[in-house]
């Protein structure tokens, strides 16, 4: 967690549970979830391919509604999509017919119908922290998919939100490029605190940069656990070869794949 976190519950769920069909006989996709999470810290979500993680990530958002319990951020009621959250997807979507530099600014432009001089600075810093310095005046598709995806970070975060939530957004990367931009994200997120949901299917990956990690059951998908992660920051390649590092990713597979028994 950064210097800045404070132990007040920033997103705070109580009771959360979402079900997509109306019909009492299928199980809710999400049910009787309490979550608290505090403000700059890095939660990540694991759990089994349809137990509800993108459900809570759009609960979030404010892109669904809660069909028991309720999401808040910083006490206020989340009850429609906000301006506050950046959200960044497996794919990153750019506009092929804009520069780097303008697929950033697009939602400025998006939002606002213009931007200035001082937001095309903000992007080009961004880019900067981002590595993609040289790149801001190329092409989308003149880019490795890490870049792209890269840029698509760089994009949710430049109207600044507080709150930064991420869909398995590493997951289209081959295994090399996501280790390197995953600390590339942990440098932007140390020099840029913000409260991160980040959803993965890779444990290792979720131990590495989370400072909590939230084990979901298979579903309707509760909270099966919540690990926390006591490993020093900054995380480096050294953190994997951490004896500590092999228990925790240990623990996790362990609630995933017995459950009964962790
Ligand atoms: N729009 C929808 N309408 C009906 N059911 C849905 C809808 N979206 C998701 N579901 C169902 O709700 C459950 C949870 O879906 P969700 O996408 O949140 O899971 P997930 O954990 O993110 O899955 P994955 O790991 O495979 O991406 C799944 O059973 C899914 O089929």
């Amino acid at each position: 967690m950064t210097e800045s976190a404070t132990n007040r519950s920033f997103v705070q769920l109580a009771g959360v549970g979402h079900r997509y069909d109306p019909n009492p006989d299928i199980p809710p996709a999400i049910t009787g979830i309490n979550l608290d999470i505090r403000r700059h810290e890095f939660v990540a979500v694991v759990g089994p391919s349809g137990c509800g993680k993108s459900t809570l990530l759009r609960m979030i958002a404010g892109l669904l509604k809660p069909s028991e319990g309720s999401v808040s951020v910083f006490g206020k009621e989340v009850d429609g999509p906000r301006d506050d959250v950046g959200i960044v997807f497996q794919k990153p979507t750019l506009l092929p017919w804009l520069t780097v530099r303008k697929n950033v600014l697009f939602p400025l432009k998006h939002k606002y119908g213009r931007y200035g001089r001082e937001d095309e600075k903000r992007a080009d810093e961004l880019l900067a922290m981002a590595g993609l310095e040289t790149f801001a005046n190329k092409m989308p598709d003149e880019l490795s998919g890490g870049m792209q995806q890269r840029v698509g970070i760089v994009r949710a975060l430049l109207l600044n939100p507080d709150i930064l939530l991420m869909d398995e957004p590493f997951s289209a990367l081959d295994a090399m490029t996501r280790e390197q931009i995953g600390f590339d994200l942990l440098k932007i997120w140390q020099e840029n605190p913000k409260t991160v949901l980040f959803i993965t299917h890779s444990i290792s990956e979720a131990v590495l940069l989370a400072d909590r990690v939230l084990v979901m059951s298979k579903r309707p998908g509760t909270v099966l656990e919540m690990v926390s992660v006591d490993l020093p920051r900054p995380r480096t390649t050294h953190t994997i070869s951490n004896p500590h590092f092999g228990k925790l990713t240990e623990r996790l597979r362990k609630h995933i794949y017995e459950p009964e028994v962790a």
